[in-house]
């Protein structure tokens, strides 16, 4: 796998600091409320997974799949559910747990959603922001990192299914995006 990286973006390191201090805040912020994570499958397991055990607070957690890029480093622009929550979030304190935020298409859908289920409050936590290619207008609530306008991999993203399981977040060679 090495072989096809071209860049890596963001350490190891780098993120597991990041992802410690965003769990401080938020522990912070949620005292005494009915926290529930939102996981956005699949890009957002390994962020989800060390998030959570870097909040001090009794939460729950429940997930989601949703998908507009298929096999594309192009969005569709239509998002599916693939799988819906097991939960209701009525009443609940909700903060989606998001790997990246590149349009904005798939969280402006997926918040518009779950806001109508009656949650108490909505936030967001993405590990990474491309703002350069902004469709939507979110607004974010939690972010680690911003990141150019190329299509990263590693830390839960992937190109074409592959490459989640790198610890670190990284560029690959425009050969291998083109295949
Ligand atoms: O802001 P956007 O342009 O909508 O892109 C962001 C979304 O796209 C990716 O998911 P994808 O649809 O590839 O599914 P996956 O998480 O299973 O890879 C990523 O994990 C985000 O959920
Ligand atoms: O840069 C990206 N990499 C992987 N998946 C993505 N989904 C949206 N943008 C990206
Ligand atoms: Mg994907």
């Amino acid at each position: 796998m090495e072989q096809n990286i071209k860049q890596v973006l963001i350490t190891e390191e780098e993120l597991q600091n990041k992802i410690k201090e965003l769990g401080e805040q938020i522990t912070e912020d949620y005292k005494g409320k009915d926290l529930i994570l939102i996981c956005v499958l699949k890009g957002a397991v390994m962020f989800m997974a060390d998030l959570a055990k870097n909040i001090d607070l009794p939460l729950t957690m429940d997930f989601m799949a949703v998908s507009s890029y298929g096999s594309s480093t192009e969005s569709s622009g239509v998002v599916k559910i693939i799988k819906d929550l097991d939960t209701s979030i009525e009443g609940k304190e909700v903060l989606i747990v998001e790997d990246i935020i590149d349009t904005g298409l798939t969280l402006s859908y997926l918040l518009e959603n779950l806001k109508s289920r009656g949650p108490k409050s909505v936030k967001i936590c993405t590990l990474l922001d491309k703002p350069e290619r902004r469709k939507a207008d979110i607004k974010y609530d939690y972010k680690g990192f911003t990141v150019p306008d190329e299509f990263v991999v590693g830390y839960g993203l992937d190109f074409d299914e592959k490459y989640r399981n790198l610890p670190y977040i990284c560029v690959l060679k425009e050969e291998v995006y083109s295949k």
